[in-house]
């Protein structure tokens, strides 16, 4: 069959969408499985993060499902779900849309540009929680909060949320952040282990200055990529638990693909959290594919067209980026 492709990423956070919400398409979970293995695949395929599945919604405006690039799907993806607030609104007309997930319909919302002429969308990740059992991560206690995991390391603090997919996120310095703890951590929590039977998304983060943090994630089904959402909002709101910032104030948070501003939220009362996440949700290009679903060992590329506006426009904030933290 013909495929249509779009290449789009949030903070460099990079995935194929597949238009399911205008096109009748029809795909077996091992189908959408095996696309995903198949193109993205950095060696041999076209490359991304993961596959975002764009589908009609019974109850919403659409539907995002999203594949990790090792085929496993995950129950929410924040940088994800900002290209899909793009793509639909851009489909539907509307600037405020409600977006179905695994486990929960979210809020987006079309915002102010982070950067002038950067389509910027603002999706709520929520619902979060610490229960230990929703990771789920196997310990005695009911929830960890800057807690130590032996198994892990001696020395370092760990929080566990889930928003509603897994984090593990812990504070470090320079110096950690420049070794490779991180890297080994992540990889024993995401093969065969105790701790985290389903896996877990690994966060590193370096505050910078009030109101600024730096977040850095080993993914679950995916490796380090250049930013994720999930675990740039999970790491915010740790900051705000930590008190080294504020609930209900913007922060501003830096990755290795630029940068997005979120926002914690608590509501007393039920003491629930919820965050906004801010950010692009920028087109890299349009592609046609010629591939078989049913047998994904290979696919032509039949046509391909880029969006290099937004491309350079997108370099430029980033180069913005990149100076501020070359400067701390
Ligand atoms: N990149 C995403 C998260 C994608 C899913 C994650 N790897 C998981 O398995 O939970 C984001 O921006 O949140």
């Amino acid at each position: 069959m013909q495929l249509e492709l779009l290449k789009c990423h949030g903070s460099g956070n990079d995935f194929l969408l597949i238009d399911e919400l205008t096109k009748d398409l029809c795909f077996s979970e091992e189908e959408r499985k095996g696309l995903a293995l198949l193109l993205c695949n950095r060696e041999t395929g076209i490359g991304a993060d993961g596959i975002l599945y764009v589908l009609k919604s019974e109850s919403c405006d659409a539907r995002m499902r999203v594949f990790n690039a090792d085929g496993s799907e995950a129950s929410m993806c924040g940088n994800g779900l900002r290209c899909v607030a793009r793509f639909a609104h851009d489909v539907i007309g509307k600037d405020k849309l409600l977006i179905e997930t695994m486990k929960a319909d979210l809020e987006v919302e079309k915002t102010e540009d982070i950067y002038e002429g950067i389509p910027t969308f603002k999706v709520e990740i929520s619902p979060v929680s610490f229960n230990t059992g929703d990771l789920p991560l196997r310990i005695e206690s009911k929830t960890l909060l800057n807690g130590k995991l032996p198994e892990l390391s001696d020395s370092l603090l760990f929080t566990a949320l889930a928003v509603p997919n897994p984090h593990l996120v812990s504070i470090v310095t320079n110096d950690i952040l420049d070794s490779d703890v991180q890297e080994n951590i992540a990889r024993k929590v995401n093969g065969p282990n105790d701790l985290f039977p389903d896996g877990v998304n690994v966060s590193f983060i370096k505050p910078i200055e009030e109101g600024h943090i730096f977040v850095r994630t080993f993914e679950r089904g995916v490796g380090f990529t250049n930013a994720c959402g999930t675990a740039m909002s999970a790491s915010t709101l740790v900051t705000c638990l930590n008190g080294q910032n504020a609930v209900e104030k913007e922060i501003s948070v830096y990755n290795n693909g630029g940068k997005v501003k979120c926002v914690v939220h608590h509501n007393h009362g039920e003491d629930r959290y919820k965050i906004d996440l801010i950010g692009n949700g920028t087109y890299v290009y349009k592609a046609s594919i010629e591939v078989d679903p049913q047998n994904a060992t290979h696919f032509t590329t039949v046509s391909k067209e880029n969006f290099d506006d937004e491309t350079s426009l997108y370099s430029k904030f980033q180069q913005g980026v990149r100076a501020y933290l070359h400067e701390r």
